[in-house]
C-alpha cells in the first residue's frame, strides 16, 4: 500500500500538480475541509500532511496522526499549526516560504499607493455621489516623493516591499529587531529601534511581520496614537497583528486616513466584524476610507503552482526519507 498524503484544505481542482510529483509514490487525497471538526476520521493514518490557511491543526488534531512523518504548510504563515504539540509527538512541521515574494508586495504596494493617491476614495465617491466630479474631496493628498513608508518586519516580503515603496521616491523607515545589522545599508533603507520611533514619522505603515505572541495587537490604539495624523495602514501579514476596533476608531477619528487590510483575525470573518460592519455602512467615516480584500495578497495562478508543487516536493523528500527544508518546529 502507498503511504497517504492528505491535503487538508484549499485545493478544489483537479490534483495535476501533486500528482506528478508523486505518482506511484504516494496516495494522494484532498479533504478541500472547511471546519478542523472535518478532518476526524480522513487524516488519521496520513504519512503526510499538506495544508494551506483556511484550517488549523490544533494539538487535538495533531495527536490523531499515527505515523505523519511531516505536516507541510504550504505557504508563509505557520501559525495556524500547533508545532509545540507537533515537535512533542515527533513531527516535523515545514512551510513553503518562497511562492509568492512578490505578489504579496506588489499587493502592499498596490493597497498603499491606492489609499495613498486616492484611488479607492474617488471610485467610491464617483459611485456613490451624485454630483462627484471633484478631485480635492479626499482626504489632503500629498507628494509620494519624500513621504515616509514604514515597514514593520523586514522579511521577503518586507524587503520586497520597501525596494517598491523606495521606486516610488518614498524615504523607507523599518523596525525589525531580528534583523541582523548591516542589512539596512545594503538596501538603503533606515533601521529604528522601537516600534514607537518608527511610527512617530510614519505617513504610511506597512505590516509584514509574523503572527507571534509578541505581535499579537502590536497595532492597536497606543502605537496608531503614535502615528502623525491621517496616515495609512496596509496590512498583508496576519488580521490579528491588527486590533480591528482600534484601527475602526482611528478611521472613525480621523488619526488614519485610510487603512487597505488583506487578512482578519478570522477568517472568513463572521457577521459582527467590526471593521466590515463601516465598510459596509455608507454613513461610517471608514466607509470610503476603507479596503478590504479576502486574504487574496498571496494570489497568482504562478505562485499557487509553485506554492502547490514546493508542498508536494516536501512531502516526496519526507516520504523518501530525503533531508527536510524549511523546518519551522
Ligand atoms: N496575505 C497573504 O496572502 C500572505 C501573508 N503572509 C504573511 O506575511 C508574513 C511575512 O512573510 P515573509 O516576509 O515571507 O516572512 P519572513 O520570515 O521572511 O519575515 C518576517 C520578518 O518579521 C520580523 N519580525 C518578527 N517578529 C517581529 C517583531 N516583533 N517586530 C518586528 N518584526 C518582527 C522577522 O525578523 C522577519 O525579518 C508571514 O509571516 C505571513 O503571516 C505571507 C504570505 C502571504
Ligand atoms: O503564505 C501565507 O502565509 C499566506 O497567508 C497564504 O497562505
Amino acid at each position: 500500500m502507498l503511504p497517504q498524503i492528505v491535503i487538508t484544505d484549499f485545493i478544489d481542482d483537479d490534483l495535476q500538480v501533486e500528482r506528478d510529483i508523486l505518482l506511484g509514490v504516494a496516495d494522494v487525497r484532498a479533504l478541500n475541509a472547511h471546519s478542523e471538526s472535518e478532518l476526524q476520521g480522513q487524516i488519521e493514518q496520513a504519512a503526510a500532511i499538506m495544508m494551506y490557511h483556511n484550517l488549523s491543526l490544533s494539538a487535538a488534531t495533531i495527536d490523531r496522526l499515527q505515523d505523519c512523518r511531516l505536516i507541510v504548510r504550504c505557504g508563509v504563515g505557520f501559525d495556524n499549526v500547533d508545532r509545540v504539540r507537533a515537535r512533542q509527538r515527533g513531527i516535523p512541521v515545514a512551510n513553503v516560504p518562497d511562492y509568492g515574494t512578490e505578489e504579496v508586495a506588489d499587493s502592499a504596494i498596490a493597497m498603499a499607493l491606492s489609499l495613498a493617491r486616492g484611488v479607492h476614495f474617488y471610485n467610491q465617491r464617483l459611485r456613490h455621489t451624485p454630483d462627484p466630479w471633484e478631485y480635492r474631496v479626499a482626504a489632503p493628498i500629498h507628494r509620494l516623493r519624500d513621504r515616509v513608508f514604514a515597514v514593520v518586519g523586514l522579511g521577503r516580503i518586507g524587503t520586497a516591499t520597501a525596494l517598491r515603496a523606495k521606486a516610488c521616491g518614498m524615504t523607507v523607515r523599518f523596525y525589525d529587531p531580528y534583523k541582523p545589522d548591516g542589512y539596512d545599508k545594503a538596501l538603503g533603507v533606515e533601521r529604528v529601534e522601537s516600534l514607537q520611533t518608527l511610527l512617530a514619522e510614519a505617513q504610511i505603515l506597512s505590516v509584514h511581520c509574523p503572527l507571534t505572541p509578541e505581535t499579537h495587537h502590536m497595532i492597536n490604539a497606543e502605537s496608531l496614537s503614535w502615528m502623525p495624523r491621517g496616515g495609512y495602514l496596509v496590512n498583508t501579514a496576519r488580521g490579528a497583528v491588527v486590533e480591528l476596533g482600534a484601527v475602526t476608531e482611528a478611521l472613525r477619528s480621523g488619526q488614519l486616513a485610510g487603512a487597505a487590510i488583506d487578512v482578519l483575525p478570522d477568517e472568513p470573518p463572521t457577521a459582527d466584524n467590526v471593521l466590515l460592519a463601516a465598510w459596509r455602512d455608507p454613513q461610517h467615516p471608514a466607509h470610503e476610507r476603507l479596503i478590504i480584500n479576502p486574504h487574496s495578497a498571496f494570489y497568482s495562478e504562478e505562485g499557487l503552482i509553485d506554492m502547490r508543487r514546493k508542498g508536494s516536493q516536501a512531502c516526496l523528500r519526507a516520504i523518501t526519507g530525503k533531508p527536510l527544508r524549511n523546518i519551522v518546529n
